[in-house]
């Protein structure tokens, strides 16, 4: 690395995020975790997978219903997860799927329950085809003293459909690569 003159201002390198990295994660029929299970290839770091005092019914219809009552009242589901001191971590990937075009409400319960003040926050998404809708502006919102980067989307199942883990075999290679290409954009990977 080139030793830069006397006075001459510091440029952080390209690949300027450097820490530690918690990678978590919501994942109902593991495209999500998929795509978690890519990053944490790539850049390490502790994976973690939220999970719930109460999981949703297995009946698809019933958990898009209790989704939207849990919206429509702010209710913030528990979690069994546990992080082990949050403070160590320095880039915080947030994963899931989009639910009722919103960010799921177990992942509203996480930003809520953990300080990410001062960390980098990185959000990444897999939905049914119709975008993100409003989950990364609800990531900001609710890390308002966080960096957060621009996250990854990517079309994954359609449980509606029936259509469950999609993000395998050739997909999940395609997923790779443009996973890869977003780390690089974003300066997590060189
Ligand atoms: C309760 C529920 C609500 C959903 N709502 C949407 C939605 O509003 N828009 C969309 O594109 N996909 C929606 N989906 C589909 C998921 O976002 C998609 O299948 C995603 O890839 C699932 O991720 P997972 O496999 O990690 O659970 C919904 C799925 C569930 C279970």
């Amino acid at each position: 690395e080139r030793v830069p003159a006397v006075g001459e201002p510091v440029v952080k390198p390209a690949n300027a995020l450097s820490g530690k990295v918690l990678i978590v994660y919501l994942s109902r029929t593991k495209n999500t975790k998929a795509i978690a299970e890519i990053i944490h290839k790539h850049v390490g770091g502790k994976l973690v997978a939220l999970d719930l005092a109460k999981p949703y019914p297995e009946n698809y219809r019933a958990t898009v219903d209790q989704v939207a009552k849990e919206n429509e009242t702010g209710f913030l589901p528990p979690l069994t997860t546990k992080i082990d001191t949050i403070q160590q971590y320095d880039i915080v990937f947030v994963g899931f799927p989009t639910w009722g075009m919103q960010l799921p409400p177990p992942m509203k319960s996480f930003l809520r329950q953990y300080d990410l003040r001062g960390k980098t926050v990185i959000p990444f998404n897999t939905n049914g085809g119709y975008g993100i809708g409003s989950t990364f502006q609800t990531v900001k919102e609710l890390c308002p003293n966080s960096t957060v980067l621009d996250g990854f989307t990517m079309r994954g199942g359609s449980e509606r459909d029936g259509q469950l883990l999609v993000i395998e075999g050739d997909k999940a290679k395609t997923a790779e690569t443009n996973a890869q290409q977003w780390l690089r954009t974003i300066n997590v990977l060189k």
